[in-house]
């Protein structure tokens, strides 16, 4: 496959690496300094494009990869207030566009431990749920899409669990998911959910050693989508 990179970071570079390991041929790197290298692609030789840019550039990339027909894998986080806008341009286009907070095999374990786990929680009043994710210090947004995700799906199981606040917010009752976001040198990305009682805690914990989980994800769903059109998840894509 033919595949277009936008946004060549810390995940721009391990995706363009596996990609390559599996054969497939990267046609162009994009990043801040050389997004003008757009103009010249000719969008009918580029099978898939892969974004991991940042929350600001997220939208302008995707637009313009949809507008020339490519399918897009995206999975840049901070942006999502916009990601219906891009849903409709996508189904407009008759185009191809596969979001995920986060691709990595063992994540999407971890979210359905959390989902199991949070509709058995739903029946035992006495724990209160907080969340708290660490990473790098290179990070812009917070909390992190992986904790948005946990605290969404937590949100559809458990009834008293109304909305999620940053810690930093003054508001902490049954209703709201507190989420402590911490910010330590190279750390790849931790993510601990945790049911409180005056008896006990019951924590759920994943630890990522390094980026290969999430940009390996990534290639697998580029593969995986090239003949399939919509909008697709992960649920999509994983048959557990
Ligand atoms: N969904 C998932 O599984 C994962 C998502 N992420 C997310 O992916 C994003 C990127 O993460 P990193 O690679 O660590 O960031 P990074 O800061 O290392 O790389 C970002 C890249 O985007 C480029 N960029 C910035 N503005 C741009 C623009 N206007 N057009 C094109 N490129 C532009 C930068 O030049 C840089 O190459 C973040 O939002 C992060 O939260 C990160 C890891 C896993
Ligand atoms: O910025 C990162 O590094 C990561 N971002 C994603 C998120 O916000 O959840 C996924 C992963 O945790 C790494």
């Amino acid at each position: 496959m033919n595949i277009l990179i936008l946004g060549y970071g810390k995940m721009g570079k391990i995706i363009s690496a596996i990609a390559e390991e599996r054969g497939h041929t990267i046609i162009g790197k994009i990043t801040e300094e050389n997004i003008s290298d757009l103009d010249a692609l000719d969008g009918t030789t580029i099978d898939v494009a892969i974004e991991f840019s940042q929350p600001e550039a997220a939208i302008s990339n995707i637009t313009w990869a949809l507008e020339q027909g490519i399918p897009v894998v995206s999975g840049t986080t901070g942006w999502l207030d916009k990601k219906p806008d891009i849903e409709r341009l996508a189904l407009s286009k008759g185009g191809t566009f596969f979001y995920a907070s986060n691709f990595s095999i063992g994540v999407n374990i971890f979210f359905k431990i959390n989902r199991y786990l949070a509709k058995l929680m739903d029946e035992q009043p006495s724990y209160k749920v907080s969340m708290e994710e660490v990473h790098h210090t290179e990070k812009k947004d917070a909390p992190s899409g992986t904790a948005i995700t946990l605290a969404e799906d937590i949100i559809n199981k458990v009834s008293r669990a109304k909305r999620w606040n940053l810690d930093t917010d003054p508001i902490d009752n049954e209703h709201n998911i507190l989420i402590s976001s911490k910010r330590i040198n190279e750390v790849p990305g931790t993510h601990t959910v945790t049911y409180q009682s005056d008896i006990d805690d019951i924590e759920i914990k994943h630890t990522a050693h390094n980026r290969k989980g999430f940009a390996l994800g990534a290639v697998l769903v580029a593969e995986w989508i090239k003949d399939r059109k919509g909008l697709l998840t992960m649920n999509d894509f994983l048959s557990f």
